[in-house]
């Protein structure tokens, strides 16, 4: 099923719910604080921040935690994401890495992506980043 565009203002929703996020994020090793928000086709918002770790490689990052808390919140068979905004505190460039656009793909192949590049403000679907992405469904 193809999601509905996103209004003017639901984008600006989305940034404003990262961008205040951000400022929760733990990352006392890299000091890029990134701030996640996501809108649920049932029209809930869920916000995440990054996660860091001593032992490095446990970090999680802003997109994966507010998927985590959107299934926590809706329960993962039923959850489909209409679009997810990624900013990073100071908006420096910050766009999901590959383990992130996997997870997004899992709970809609056409989510929309809103985030900083070196560029400004780019608004990509989901399958533009992460073409043939894996899934079982
Ligand atoms: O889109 C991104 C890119 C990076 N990070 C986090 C992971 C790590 O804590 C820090 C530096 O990579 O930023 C995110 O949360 N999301
Ligand atoms: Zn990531």
């Amino acid at each position: 099923m193809t999601i509905a565009r996103l209004s003017q203002q639901e984008k600006l929703q989305l940034l404003n719910a990262a961008e205040r996020v951000s400022t929760k994020a733990y990352a006392p090793f890299s000091h890029f604080q990134v701030g996640a928000a996501l809108l649920t086709e049932k029209g809930n918002l869920y916000a995440g921040c990054n996660v860091e770790n001593s032992s490095y490689g446990l970090t999680i990052c802003a997109e994966r935690s507010a998927i985590v808390a959107a299934v926590a919140g809706e329960g993962g068979d039923k959850l489909k994401i209409r679009a997810i905004a990624v900013i990073n505190a100071r908006k420096q460039h910050c766009v999901p890495c590959g383990a992130c656009r996997q997870f997004i793909y899992e709970f809609s192949p056409d989510a929309l992506v809103l985030f900083y590049s070196r560029d400004g403000l780019q608004e990509k679907t989901i399958a533009e980043l992460l073409p043939y992405g894996f899934g079982f469904l």
